[in-house]
């Protein structure tokens, strides 16, 4: 077995419901390690959903969640993210006021149990979490920013600060929500291009809808609607699929 075929996290039989709406209905999915996982589906098929059960913002009504193998189903969303799994939203979360660097170290402390609060005491793991920050920046294509501030950065290079921010923590395993969400094409590309060099490093589950940006960099796919799993594979697979291009591509 490569340490590609290792699942780091999976879900089996996972449900939630809203009121008498099924959202989530029975799904089940594993994803690999070092794998870049993309989940498709249309408007209010459940994906965001999905994203807060694996974190554990919201708890599932059945199923469970198992992260190495290890049943994680009744952990808190603390607990989930000090075992390596983080999240960058779609919604823009970074301070605009701040310069692009202290948004990295302030995410950097704050994992390493710091309290950003206090950060002019100098307390320990100030000068490692602002070494973490570099690197963040680094692995982003950031680092001619890092002392700008962040409203001063175009929209893409924002949505690349977020991840830089959710990397600060450290995690094995990356859950990015619609990364080129609202960018023009240019960014995107840029965008894209950055997340496929985090590929192999980190596990990475994304919920995109630029088909380009799903079928190039994808290495698995998961293709959602109703709650339900309604075709994985890769790429080709995908594409393949009359299904989907029924269901999804509307031919
Ligand atoms: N907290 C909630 N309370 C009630 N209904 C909810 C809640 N969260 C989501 N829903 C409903 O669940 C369904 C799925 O929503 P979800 O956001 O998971 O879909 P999605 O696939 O991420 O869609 P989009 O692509 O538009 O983001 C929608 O009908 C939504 O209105």
């Amino acid at each position: 077995m490569t340490s590609q075929d290792h699942i780091v996290l999976a879900a089996d039989g996972l449900s939630k419901r809203f009121g008498g709406n099924t959202v989530v209905d029975r799904l089940s999915i594993s994803f690999a390690n070092g794998r870049l996982h993309s989940i498709l589906g249309p408007n209010g098929a459940g994906k965001t959903t999905l994203f807060n059960l694996l974190t554990k913002d919201i708890s599932p009504d059945g199923g469970t969640i198992r992260l190495d193998g290890s049943d994680v189903t009744r952990l808190s969303p603390d607990r989930i993210a000090r075992r390596g799994v983080a999240r960058s939203y779609q919604i823009s979360s970074v301070y605009l006021d701040m310069s692009v660097r202290d948004n990295v170290w302030v995410s950097a402390y704050r994992a390493r149990g710091g309290n950003p609060l206090v950060f002019w005491r100098k307390a320990d793991g100030y000068a490692e979490a602002r070494a973490l920050a570099d690197a963040c920046l680094e692995r982003l294509d950031l680092t001619r920013f890092a002392n700008a501030a962040t409203k001063e950065l175009s929209y893409g290079d924002q949505r690349l600060l977020e991840i830089a921010v959710t990397l600060a923590a450290e995690p094995r395993i990356i859950l990015l929500d619609e990364p080129t969400a609202g960018l023009s094409r240019k960014e995107t590309e840029r965008v894209k291009q950055v997340i496929a060099t985090l590929k192999g490093v980190f596990s990475i589950i994304m919920i995109e809808h630029n088909m380009s940006v799903v079928m190039d960099i994808s290495d698995n796919i998961t293709v959602m609607n109703r709650g339900t799993v309604l075709a994985q594979g890769g790429p080709d697979d995908i594409r393949g699929n009359k299904s989907v291009q029924e269901a999804y591509f509307g031919s």
